[in-house]
């Protein structure tokens, strides 16, 4: 077991950990995506071998220089048991280093269940635990509370999608019922569990994912960010368009608490680890302002 994951309930909430690591080293949140194409650009084969030299070369360039890393699951997965390794060796390597992580894994199911994904994912005895995980609250948003739980007693978190960055989403996402949206409705979750961090002025540790690119949705869903204290991933920064102005737009009032998320916009610059890293800094900086 590793320290991180001995100090269990004693451990710095993962808000609090989150803006530490945004204030240190800006708002982005940096994808390691390793996509067919770009293992290939990188003049790598596209076996696991590519794959391994792909993601390490990200955890070189990123480690210490940007706030969160985002490994993709899906993209690991493909190769089985082997890309698996190599995600826990990436999670693993940035935990070492001290970058937070959240993984990209998008899970959900019925409340028994989601506890198994958390317990893998979160839990004390995870054999390569994330800072937080992505979850997908589409069997209801109280399904993910043994997920929520388990990260609060770890000091991790959960990102919950609530209005992604994909044009199809809408359809579900800003259907209404009894007068709320959906993603009103999940984002009234999770301002309800984050009500004891904002009392203590902090970050929450159940973000919200709503994409870079969801337009005016934020407002006209009326809702209200600034006042729930959750950190806000926004992926679809880059590559899908999303701009800093449109972050602007978009997220408005609760913009400090938006931490943009990128991945091939970044790793189009690889394969040298030192370009890589610059490119990071660089887009980074771009959402100082
Ligand atoms: O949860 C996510 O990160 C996510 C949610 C969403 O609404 N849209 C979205 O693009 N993502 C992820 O963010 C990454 C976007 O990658 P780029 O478009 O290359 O920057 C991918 O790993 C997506 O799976």
């Amino acid at each position: 077991m590793t320290p991180q994951t001995q100090v269990g309930e004693t451990m710095t909430r993962f808000g609090v950990r989150l803006r530490a690591a945004m204030d240190a080293h800006g708002a982005l949140c940096a994808g390691i995506d390793p996509h067919r194409a770009l293992v290939e650009s990188w003049g790598l084969a596209y076996d696991v071998s590519g794959l391994e030299r792909f993601a390490l070369t990200c955890v070189e360039a990123f480690a210490g220089r940007v706030a969160v890393v985002k490994p993709q699951s899906a993209f690991f997965e493909v190769f089985g048991s082997r890309g698996v390794a190599v995600l826990e060796r990436v999670l693993t390597e940035l935990r070492e280093a001290g970058t937070l992580t959240i993984l990209d894994a998008k899970r959900g199911d019925i409340g028994s269940t989601m506890a198994a994904y958390a317990e893998a994912f979160l839990g004390a005895d995870a054999v390569a635990p994330a800072d937080a995980i992505t979850v997908s609250p589409f069997l209801g948003y109280e399904s993910l509370r043994p997920a929520i739980d388990l990260a609060e007693q770890h000091g991790r978190g959960v990102f919950v999608l609530a209005l992604t960055s994909n044009p199809e989403g809408a359809g579900v996402q800003h259907a209404v019922r009894q007068g709320r949206s959906v993603a009103g409705t999940i984002v009234d979750g999770a301002t309800r569990d984050n009500a004891p961090a904002r009392e203590r002025g902090e970050l929450g540790g159940v973000g919200l994912v709503i994409g870079a690119t969801v337009g005016s949705a934020v407002s006209d869903l009326g809702l209200d960010l600034a006042a729930a204290a959750t950190p806000i991933l926004a992926p679809g920064f880059g590559a899908q368009g999303g701009t800093v102005a449109e972050l602007d737009r978009v997220f408005g009032a609760a913009r400090p608490q938006v931490l943009a998320s990128s991945s091939r916009e970044i790793l189009g610059a690889g394969p040298d680890v030192n370009v890589l890293a610059a490119q990071a800094r660089r887009v980074a900086d771009s959402l100082l302002g």
